[in-house]
């Protein structure tokens, strides 16, 4: 399974642990930077890993900023992909049961290494639940395509 990831600087400190527990994990890790603490944008490093989500190149997709919040809303204007910004574990598996969310975005001023690998590892390990659900995200994906065509 390949995921991508990305961060700006004050995700930076985060993301390296957590692409090494990745590999770890047995995970093919696409890492599409920031690789140092010198100031950058997140919209570009959230751009580049929800692409290549929506491009199927990768399962999904990881984003580490200050707050989370930057990356959220950048992948979120992707077709095809669904962000969530998680801190806490209950977050993250609703937002894969629920919501089939192929990105997870991460506050790294907000959490520390051990609750992200737990929070990671549940959003990777949760199957999107369907039923009910199924109809929700189906209308997710019409109010996107109707949006692309306004
Ligand atoms: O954009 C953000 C909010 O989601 C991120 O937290 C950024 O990492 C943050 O805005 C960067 O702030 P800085 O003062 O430039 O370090």
């Amino acid at each position: 399974m390949r995921i991508a990831v990305g961060a700006d600087h004050a995700g930076w400190p985060l993301k390296e642990p957590l692409v090494n527990f990745l590999i770890d994990q047995g995970w093919d890790v696409e890492d599409f930077g920031t690789f140092s603490d010198e100031s950058v944008d997140y919209p570009d490093y959230a751009a580049k890993v929800a692409e290549a989500v929506a491009r199927g190149d990768v399962e999904r997709g990881l984003l580490v900023c200050g707050s989370g919040q930057g990356m959220c809303m950048v992948a979120n204007k992707i077709p095809g992909v669904r962000a969530a910004l998680a801190h806490d574990v209950v977050s993250a598996r609703l937002a894969r049961e629920h919501n089939d969310a192929n990105v997870l975005t991460m506050g790294a001023r907000f959490v520390a290494l051990p609750l992200a690998q737990e929070i990671l590892q549940v959003f990777l390990s949760t199957p999107f639940s369907g039923g009910r659900h199924m109809r929700r995200v189906e209308k997710i994906l019409q109010i996107e395509k109707e949006g692309q065509a306004l």
